[in-house]
C-alpha cells in the first residue's frame, strides 16, 4: 500500500486542525512538516490540545524550505499568502489550497470581490458538480471551495441541472458558527455578543463567495445566475446552515416531483446525504462528518423551490472536501479517512 506524506501550511488554525485531525485517521496518508506564521518555533499541542498524537510537533515556519520533500502540501492560508507560497512549489507535489486563490476562472470577479492578485485557477475541488472528478483525477492542483459555496451549491444543484428553477432570481439565506471566519477573526468576536444573538454581515449582495457560488451554478447547468446572498453569524461552534429559494420554471411542479429529482441527482453520492422526505437538515448531525445533509420542497403559494442544506464548515466544508478530492487526485477510494457519521448531542 503506497504511503504518501503530507506537510500542512497554516496548522495552528482551524482548517489546519481539522486537516491534521482527520490526516491522524488516514491510513495512506502520513502527516510532514507543520507549519505556520508568527506561531512557528511552538508546539502543536499548544493551538490544539485535541491532537494528543501530535502535541509535541514543532511548529515551522512557512516556507518552500519546509514544505520541500513531501507528496502533498495543504495550504490552510489566508488568501494571498496561500498563492504567494503555492507559487514556489514544484508542479510535481499535489498542492491542496483551502483558500480562496486559486477558486474563480474570471479573473475580473476577482478583482471586483477580492481587488488583490490574481492567481488563476485550479479544479475546484466540489466531486459532486457534474465532470468535476474527472477534472480532479490525476491532478496535482486542488483549489478547495468556500464553504458557504459548498453548502449551496450542494442544496441547488439538482434543481439547477433537472430546469426546476429559474436561476436569475436565487436567494441565499445562510447561518454560520464563527469557526468560518478563521481563529484569527473569531477573537474579534467576543463569546458574549456571539452567544444569544444572530448577526448578518456583508449584506446586500457584496460578500466575496456571491461569483463563486454562480460559478458552481454555471457548472451544474443555469446560464448567467444571479443570487442574493445574505450570512448571518449564529452561537454554534462548527456548522453552516444555507436556506436557498428560487422560483419554479413550471408552477405545477410538486414537492414530489422535486424530492424524486433530489434522489436520482444524489442516488450515487455517498457524502450528500437526502433526509427522508418531510425532515430538515440540522448541523449538529453533520458536526465531523463529511457530509452535507440535504432536503428540498416546493413553496406553493408563492411558486418556489425550497432548497436546505447542513455541513460542517470545517469537515466537508474544508478539511473533509480536501481530502475527499486529494483521495480522487491520487487515484484512493474516495472516503479513504472520512466518515459520514457526525457527533451528537
Ligand atoms: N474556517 C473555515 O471554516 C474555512 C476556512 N477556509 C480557508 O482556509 C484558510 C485557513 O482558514 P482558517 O484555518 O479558518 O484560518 P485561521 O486564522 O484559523 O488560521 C490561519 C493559519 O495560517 C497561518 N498564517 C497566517 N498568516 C500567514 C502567513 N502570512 N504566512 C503563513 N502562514 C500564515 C496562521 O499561523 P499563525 O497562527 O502562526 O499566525 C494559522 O496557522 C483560509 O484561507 C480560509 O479562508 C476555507 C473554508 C472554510
Ligand atoms: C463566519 C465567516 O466569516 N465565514 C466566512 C467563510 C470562510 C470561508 O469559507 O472561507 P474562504 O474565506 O476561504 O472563502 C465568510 O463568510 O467569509
Amino acid at each position: 500500500m503506497t504511503t504518501y506524506r503530507a506537510a500542512v501550511a497554516g496548522a495552528t488554525g482551524y482548517a489546519g486542525g481539522e486537516l491534521l485531525r482527520l490526516l491522524l485517521g488516514h491510513p495512506q496518508i502520513e502527516i510532514g512538516a507543520v507549519t505556520a506564521a508568527k506561531s512557528a518555533g511552538s508546539r502543536l499541542g499548544e493551538h490544539h490540545p485535541h491532537l494528543v498524537p501530535l502535541a509535541d510537533r514543532r511548529v515551522e515556519p512557512t516556507d518552500a524550505e519546509h514544505l520541500a520533500g513531501h507528496d502533498i502540501v495543504f495550504l490552510a492560508l489566508p488568501h494571498g499568502a496561500s498563492g504567494e507560497i503555492a507559487e514556489q512549489l514544484g508542479d510535481e507535489v499535489l498542492v491542496v489550497d483551502c483558500a480562496a486563490d486559486h477558486r474563480l476562472v474570471d479573473g475580473n470577479k476577482w478583482q471586483q470581490y477580492y481587488g488583490s492578485t490574481y492567481h488563476g485557477s485550479w479544479p475546484y475541488g466540489l466531486p459532486e458538480l457534474p465532470g468535476q472528478r474527472e477534472k480532479l483525477t490525476g491532478t496535482k492542483r486542488i483549489a478547495v471551495p468556500g464553504c458557504n459555496p459548498t453548502a449551496s451549491t450542494l442544496a441547488l444543484l439538482p434543481a439547477v441541472a433537472a430546469g426546476l428553477i429559474t436561476v436569475d432570481d436565487i436567494v441565499v439565506v445562510l447561518a454560520t458558527g464563527p469557526s468560518g471566519a478563521g481563529k484569527k477573526l473569531a477573537v474579534t468576536y467576543l463569546a458574549a455578543e456571539i452567544m444569544g444573538s444572530a448577526t448578518p454581515y456583508q449584506v446586500g449582495g457584496i460578500h466575496r463567495h456571491t461569483p463563486e457560488m454562480e460559478q458552481n451554478l454555471i457548472a451544474c447547468g443555469a446560464a448567467d445566475p444571479k443570487v442574493s446572498f445574505t450570512p448571518m453569524l449564529v452561537p454554534m461552534a462548527r456548522g453552516i446552515l444555507a436556506t436557498c429559494t428560487a422560483k419554479l420554471a413550471d408552477p405545477t411542479i410538486t414537492a414530489d416531483d422535486v424530492y424524486a429529482v433530489y434522489q436520482r441527482a444524489y442516488a450515487d453520492e455517498q457524502f450528500v446525504h437526502l433526509l427522508p422526505q418531510g425532515s430538515w437538515p440540522q448541523t449538529q448531525a453533520t458536526v465531523g462528518a463529511n457530509t452535507a445533509h440535504v432536503q428540498a420542497t416546493v413553496d406553493p403559494h408563492t411558486g418556489r423551490l425550497v432548497a436546505i442544506a447542513a455541513i460542517d464548515n470545517l469537515a466537508k466544508g474544508t478539511a473533509g472536501g480536501a481530502i475527499q478530492c486529494t483521495n480522487i487526485a491520487l487515484g484512493l477510494d474516495e472516503a479513504t479517512g472520512l466518515t459520514t457519521i457526525g457527533v451528537a448531542p
